[in-house]
């Protein structure tokens, strides 16, 4: 559905040339959720601006629904951004049109009538869950809803692919929930492709099937979202994996809990996949005749599996604790031992 091959954006400013994306090949299959992730700078919004054309590159081609993007203009290139829908993080609505008008705003510019306008709006509305907010203003609503105002508009001229640069970013975390759930459910029920850019890695876990990673205009990494999560490669990748796995882990905090538990053992959990983490402690407390008292963990779900850390004390008699950290470990679950704000394998 998208494709980019060595593709490059260079900004010619007064005094120097920001290579803002730089040698960039990216290949999205169609109905898949791809997830571009990268801090301030990194080159991301260019990125989407070439993706649906309102920038052309410096070098490279970009093709989108078998669209040349970087050779199309005029009428053509106007046909080929109505394939492309796209949601924004302040949602760029008209903010003296209401509800339905909104959403209606590129059907008019289509030049459908009014009745199938309103055909296609009251569908859109069923869909992004606004019923009986039609007429209301953006003023009137809260930030989760307009935003569901944003993707019904973007899908009124029944795009192939839909752009959300950040749409989630100036949501409260619950809001952000309901909105994520709503594009994938728009992606399964439309078969749509979808392609966010974040800084958060919430967003990417949450319901990216693939992502990349972007630094300095580059991708310096990419797979499935679940690969990357167990196995990151770059340090980049790794800072952006432990905003969601990485329990608090100072060595103030080790010796707090080392402190207060000065029996038994107190033992760091890494879950990596296959493994899920409610089974495993059940099993535990069934075959050992341990106590196992979890401290402290993040452990979350993505499309692969579980990923995250745990802090647990286990506490009995020593072959008892110790049998059952080998336990454990056979179950494909890195367990660190803590021993006086270390840590030993
Ligand atoms: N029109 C422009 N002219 C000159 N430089 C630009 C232009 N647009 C972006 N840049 C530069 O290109 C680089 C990448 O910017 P870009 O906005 O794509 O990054 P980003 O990852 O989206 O960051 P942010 O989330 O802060 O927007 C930055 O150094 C930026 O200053």
């Amino acid at each position: 559905m998208i494709k980019l091959k060595q593709v490059t954006k260079t900004y010619e400013t007064n005094d120097s040339l920001v290579k803002a994306v730089q040698k960039v090949d990216l290949s999205i299959a169609a109905g898949e959720i791809f997830g571009i992730i990268g801090y301030s700078g990194a080159g991301k919004s260019t990125l989407i601006r070439l993706l649906n054309g309102l920038e052309t590159p410096t070098h490279g081609t970009i093709t989108v629904a078998e669209r040349n993007m970087n050779e199309i203009s005029g009428r053509e290139l106007r046909k080929a951004r109505q394939e492309i829908g796209m949601i924004f993080q302040h949602f760029n609505l008209l903010w003296s049109r209401t509800v339905q008008e909104n959403i209606s705003f590129p059907l008019e510019i289509a030049g459908l009538s009014k009745k199938e306008r309103l055909n296609i709006v009251n569908e859109l509305i069923k869909l992004v869950g606004l019923e009986g907010r039609e007429k209301s203003y953006p003023s009137q609503l809260s930030g989760g809803q307009k935003q569901r105002v944003g993707i019904a508009r973007a899908l009124a001229n029944k795009p192939k692919v839909l752009l959300c640069d950040e749409a989630t970013s100036a949501l409260d975390p619950q809001t952000t929930d309901s909105i994520l759930d709503l594009l994938v459910d728009i992606n399964q029920k439309l078969g749509l492709t979808i392609v966010l850019i974040t800084h958060e890695m919430h967003v990417i876990r949450k319901i990216c099937h693939r992502v990349a990673v972007m630094e300095d205009g580059k991708i310096v990494e990419q797979g499935k979202v679940f690969d990357v999560f167990q196995n990151p490669q770059q340090s980049m990748t790794k800072k952006f994996v432990n905003q969601v796995i990485e329990a608090e882990s100072s060595s103030e905090m080790i010796g707090n809990l080392l402190n207060q538990y000065p029996k038994g053992k107190i033992i760091r959990l890494t879950f990596i996949g296959d493994t899920a983490e409610m089974p495993l402690i059940t099993n535990v407390i069934r075959k050992f005749d341990v106590s196992f008292n979890i401290l402290q963990g993040k452990v979350s779900q993505t499309h692969g599996g579980a990923v995250g850390t745990m802090f647990v004390h286990v506490d009995g008699e020593t072959e008892q604790v110790e049998q059952s950290i080998k336990y454990i470990r056979q179950q494909k679950v890195k367990v660190e031992v803590l021993t006086d704000a270390r840590i030993t394998s």
